[in-house]
């Protein structure tokens, strides 16, 4: 052996960042990163992924993990990457680097929107585009298109389960006294309600649902939080919001993104106390 080599040591290396605040972060990502469910166990896993928009990171090293059948939501400020993120999981934007995969082996970063749509991952997106012309069932029915060819040569069973899927999802939005009514006479909370209604026909495992409560009244954000909640007891639902009242009658695990990052992560109470959520988030 010459006189520079070195024997192998027992000692964790030093970690050399130029920043203390670097350090602090790569300790905390390493300790995120063993508490992580291995990635056949979990719905939604994102790991180490980016994305940046003429040489600006909008998503930064992002890693988020989704479990089977759990609401998440997701808060942080304006900028923060909220957005990208839904649009890289539906295909919309390719991120440029990192593991987006569904359902532990579906790696969606290999497919478009039209696909990972009919893989079961259903966007509401903050303003409702119902169909104005339209009853509130008819609605539905046209959202339900995409799922009958399956069912041709079962035209009366057809008929029989569309419609006892419709009543169900109805009941679910709050929306059976008005079946009949077109969508242009509900107000703005029940539109949303009858576009979350027209994911729900289209039988997803994961609904991404952005800003749901923005510019509802008070009695329809809280009927809102109820609702997603019966929803989420069969299906997994991400939630992005700015509106704390409604995350918290979610009483769900909570995310706040930051700089396209996650900078805190877990009960409401936990994630609102952390210094760094205020200073950046929700002491503004
Ligand atoms: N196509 C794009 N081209 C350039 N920059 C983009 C593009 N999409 C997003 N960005 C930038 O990436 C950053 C993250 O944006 P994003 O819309 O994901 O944030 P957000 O958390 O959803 O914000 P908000 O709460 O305001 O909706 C922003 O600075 C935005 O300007």
């Amino acid at each position: 052996m010459n006189s520079t080599s070195f024997e192998p040591t027992a000692f964790a290396p030093t970690r050399v960042s130029p920043h203390p605040f670097a350090t602090q972060r790569a300790e905390r990502a390493e300790a995120e990163a063993k508490l992580r469910p291995p990635r056949g166990e979990t719905l939604l896993y994102l790991d180490g992924v980016n994305k940046t928009f003429d040489g600006f990171k909008a998503i930064n090293d992002l890693s988020l993990v989704v479990a089977r059948g759990e609401m998440r939501a997701i808060i942080g400020p304006n900028g923060a990457g909220k957005t990208t993120m839904m649009d890289i999981i539906t295909g919309k934007t390719r991120p440029d680097s990192g593991d987006v995969y569904f359902n532990g082996t579906t790696d969606l970063t290999q497919h478009d929107e039209a696909d990972i749509a009919s893989m079961g991952i259903g966007r509401k997106f903050q303003k409702p585009t119902v169909f104005e012309s339209h009853t509130i069932e008819d609605n539905l029915r046209l959202a339900m298109t995409g799922s009958r060819s399956i069912f041709t040569a079962l035209l009366h069973r057809k008929g029989a389960q569309e419609r006892a899927k419709i009543d169900e999802i109805l009941a679910t939005t709050r929306l059976g006294p008005k079946r009949h009514t077109l969508a242009a006479d509900l107000s703005h909370g029940q539109k949303q309600w009858l576009e979350i209604g027209m994911l729900l026909a289209q039988d997803p495992e994961l609904l991404l649902v952005d800003e749901p409560v923005a510019g509802m009244t008070d009695a329809e954000t809280e009927e809102t939080a109820l609702l997603l909640r019966e929803i989420a007891e069969t299906r997994s639902v991400v939630v992005v919001e700015h509106d704390m009242h409604f995350v918290r009658a979610l009483g769900v695990k909570v995310t706040c993104l930051h700089e396209g990052h996650v900078l805190a992560e877990g009960p409401l109470d936990q994630v609102s106390a952390d210094p760094r959520v205020v200073e950046v988030y929700l002491g503004r």
